[in-house]
């Protein structure tokens, strides 16, 4: 038996966002949290910028922690969590994870829900993006991986509002919302924000200890599949990376055949990883009384977890995307054709699908 999981927040945000300054304020309100900076230069500079914590910090340098040094993060969790064991180094109870201002969250996702010892003891929690409210507009304009960033997002924080004129913060959270419908946008100066508004995005809530579906799935804020063929702002020449963004739901009333779904999922996960930001989906399952949550970031799919109970009196399947350079059809009729598949037998179901 493994105790629970230590949360941890992954914060991510384009160059010079805010990210730092984030980090300041949040190890003030959170002093027992282990940090993990990256830094792209062999000697990192962003640590010294950071103020004097109770907690670990270690850093992750000389390359960028979705590529060159993505190796490096499992053994990283994995000294912090024996030294903490052994009392080498202080206890901690969440870890927050600084990428550089280009990083990819997949494969930082991939390493804590891939590797089963890190897995048994780390769970991530929130993904908290920065967003620069005087550079961002231009910043999403030619950078994908700046719209990505704001796409994956569980929580997206305005940053130097102080420094924005109104119409232009407005015009900003305007395009977020579109981009990412389900994240809430709190707008920031020099980084104070209380820490409980923007940790704590997963499903499973340490400090109340508390699964609330509804909240983290969101998706009365998603627009059906069929109506997503043009979304967002009128295709400006400058918003052409929006354009390549689509999030929808797509919901089933009839419970779903469970090899169906993981199989059209596996699918998409399988060719179509770089296009799939994002997926959650509450799943009425056939032959199953307690709804299924699922969730995925490219080509990782989370473990399929069951809830001790429906959230509401709806027993539909609801299932968000976000996705790139993806039509929102194709999505749902691949969900459809998979389950009616299995569920009418043209497909037979092997003796243990869920294995
Ligand atoms: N006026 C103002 N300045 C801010 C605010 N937030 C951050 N800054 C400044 O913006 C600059 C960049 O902030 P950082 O926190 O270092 O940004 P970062 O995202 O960590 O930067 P990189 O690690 O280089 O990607 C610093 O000079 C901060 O003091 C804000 O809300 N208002």
């Amino acid at each position: 038996m493994f105790p629970t999981p230590i949360p941890v927040s992954l914060l991510t945000g384009f160059l010079g966002s805010g990210k730092t300054t984030l980090l300041n304020q949040l190890i003030r309100q959170l002093p027992r949290s282990a940090i993990i900076m990256n830094e792209f230069g062999e000697i990192g500079l962003d640590h010294q910028l950071l103020q004097k914590t109770d907690g670990p910090l270690a850093l992750l340098s000389g390359g960028c922690i979705c590529c060159t040094v993505v190796g490096s993060l499992s053994p990283t969790l994995k000294n912090l969590f024996m030294a903490s064991s052994r009392g080498e180094i202080p206890q901690f109870e969440r870890v927050i994870i600084e990428t550089t201002g280009i990083a990819d969250p997949a494969p930082i996702l991939d390493t804590l829900i891939n590797e089963r010892w890190i897995a048994a003891r780390f769970q991530l929690n929130s993904v908290v993006t920065t967003v620069d409210a005087v550079l961002g507009e231009q910043q999403l304009d030619s950078y994908f991986e700046a719209v990505k960033q704001v796409a994956v997002a569980d929580r997206l924080l305005l940053t130097k509002t102080d420094l924005a004129d109104q119409a232009a913060c407005t015009a900003l959270q305007m395009r977020l919302a579109t981009l990412n419908p389900g994240a809430p946008i709190i707008t920031v100066q020099h980084g104070q924000v209380d820490a409980a508004l923007i940790l704590n995005a997963g499903l499973y809530d340490p400090s109340s200890k508390t699964s609330d579906v509804n909240k983290w799935l969101n998706a009365s804020h998603y627009r059906p599949a069929a109506a997503t063929t043009l979304i967002g702002r009128p295709r400006a020449e400058e918003a052409v990376h929006d354009n390549r963004i689509r999030s929808f739901s797509v919901t089933f009333a009839e419970p779903l055949e469970w090899m169906g779904i993981y199989a059209a999922l596996q699918m998409l996960l399988s060719f179509r990883a770089k296009s799939l930001l994002r997926m959650k989906a509450i799943v009425n399952l056939k032959g199953k009384d307690k709804p299924t949550v699922l969730h995925a970031v490219q080509h990782v799919l989370y473990p399929p977890a069951e809830l001790p109970e429906w959230p509401d009196e709806s027993r539909q399947s609801r299932f968000v995307f976000i996705v790139a350079d993806m039509d929102a059809d194709m999505v749902q009729h691949m969900l459809s054709e998979f389950h009616s598949a299995y569920a009418s037998g043209q497909l037979p179901i092997p003796a243990d699908p869920a294995s």
